[in-house]
């Protein structure tokens, strides 16, 4: 009944389109991640799924049913947003109590629920407590509490984290994964925080520019990205692109990055791909897979960041750059020319003209 299907989904404002198409299937008791820049489309989405918007065409049903023309109020969604909606002039206790209230449950009910969910959530200490004299990061907490008491089937979350500090974001990460294994709801949630996507989301639906670009579990979306944009996208620092042109080397196909050099052969069976299609190619690797090597891409140093143990190495400059992840120091320092190879394995191509990574076969 909690499946969500969006099936065609289209939304125009004027002449402007939001979005373009939109086929997206969300399991019953799934966690899924809308992930995307600004703009790209995700609110949107999310609204025409909690009810507050009409799509211009196509269908969203919930399990069967289709949802044209419910109310809000009717498609028994949970909602929390990026900014708390809550009553600062009552308790805690009485934020978290309304829902069941206003549903008339019993009060004894009404009492085991909030005594449960202030526990989840780590606010029983402040049950009593106005909320106009909560922190923000607080607020949010008592925001989510006062959806989550209504254990709606379908839980909708647009940006929930992205007021609350950076300390508190990574505790209320572990939280809501938590409260969605416990209610076992089917989850959507907005971000354009990758890492909030990658730790709690069963997948992650890649947006860009009204389109989907990509779903799949957090592994997939990083591991085997449908496309540079995301590639690049997913990632921090996100993949390194480096355009080239396939040529045939004594050892097998090699790609010519042009002044970075001539690349490892690449493993035979995504290179019969590449020799299929042609044409320019993107050579993809992720920069926490580059290794030093004696043989490989021979690149300046033109910049070190170092963060505690990790070594972020920015290599070459422009169209040529890539960075390299490295979890100690290696010794670099700008001036220095670094030797760098990706792992066979590990190296990902895409058409440089489409965009779209060619799989191995
Ligand atoms: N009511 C509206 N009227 C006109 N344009 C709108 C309306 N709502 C959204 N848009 C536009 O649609 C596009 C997608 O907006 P949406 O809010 O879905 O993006 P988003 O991915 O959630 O980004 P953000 O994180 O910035 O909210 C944006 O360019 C936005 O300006």
């Amino acid at each position: 009944m909690s499946a969500i299907h969006l099936q065609n989904l289209v939304k125009t404002f004027g002449d402007f389109i939001a979005l373009k198409t939109m086929d997206l299937e969300i399991a019953d008791g799934e966690f899924m991640a809308l992930l995307g820049p600004s703009g790209c489309g995700k609110s949107t989405t999310m609204n025409m799924i909690a009810g507050m918007e009409e799509p211009t065409s196509g269908k969203i049903l919930f399990g069967e049913r289709d949802m044209a023309g419910v109310p809000m109020g009717r498609r028994g969604v949970g909602f929390v947003f990026q900014n708390y909606a809550i009553f600062t002039h009552m308790t805690v206790r009485q934020n978290l109590a309304y829902g069941p209230r206003m549903r008339g449950a019993a009060k004894a009910e009404i009492e085991r629920r909030v005594g449960a969910i202030a526990e989840m959530l780590q606010l029983s200490p402040l049950l009593d407590r106005k909320a106009d004299r909560l922190s923000v990061n607080i607020l949010q907490r008592v925001a989510i509490g006062r959806s989550a008491i209504m254990e709606p089937a379908i839980f909708l979350l647009d940006e929930p984290l992205s007021n609350v500090d950076a300390a508190f974001r990574a505790v209320m990460r572990t939280e809501l994964k938590q409260l969605q294994r416990q209610f076992r709801q089917t989850m959507v949630y907005v971000t354009h925080d990758q890492l909030e996507a990658m730790t709690m989301a069963d997948r992650i639906a890649v947006m860009d520019h009204g389109v989907l670009q990509q779903v799949g579990t957090p592994l997939e979306v990083y591991n085997n990205p449908a496309n540079v944009f995301v590639a690049r996208f997913i990632g921090a620092p996100g993949m390194n692109l480096l355009k080239g042109w396939p040529i045939e080397g004594d050892r097998g196909l090699v790609i010519d990055l042009g002044s970075s050099g001539v690349t490892p052969p690449l493993p035979d069976d995504l290179a019969a791909s590449v020799r299929r299609a042609r044409g320019e190619v993107f050579y993809g690797f992720r920069p926490e897979q580059v290794a030093l090597a004696e043989r490989g891409l021979s690149m300046p140093v033109s910049f070190v960041e170092r963060i505690g143990a990790r070594t972020i190495v920015h290599l070459g400059e422009g169209e040529s750059a890539v960075k390299a992840v490295f979890e100690n120091d290696v010794g670099l320092s700008v001036g220095h020319t670094a030797v760098v190879a990706p792992p066979a394995s590990s190296v990902r191509i895409f058409d440089a003209d489409t965009g779209l990574a060619m799989r191995a076969g």
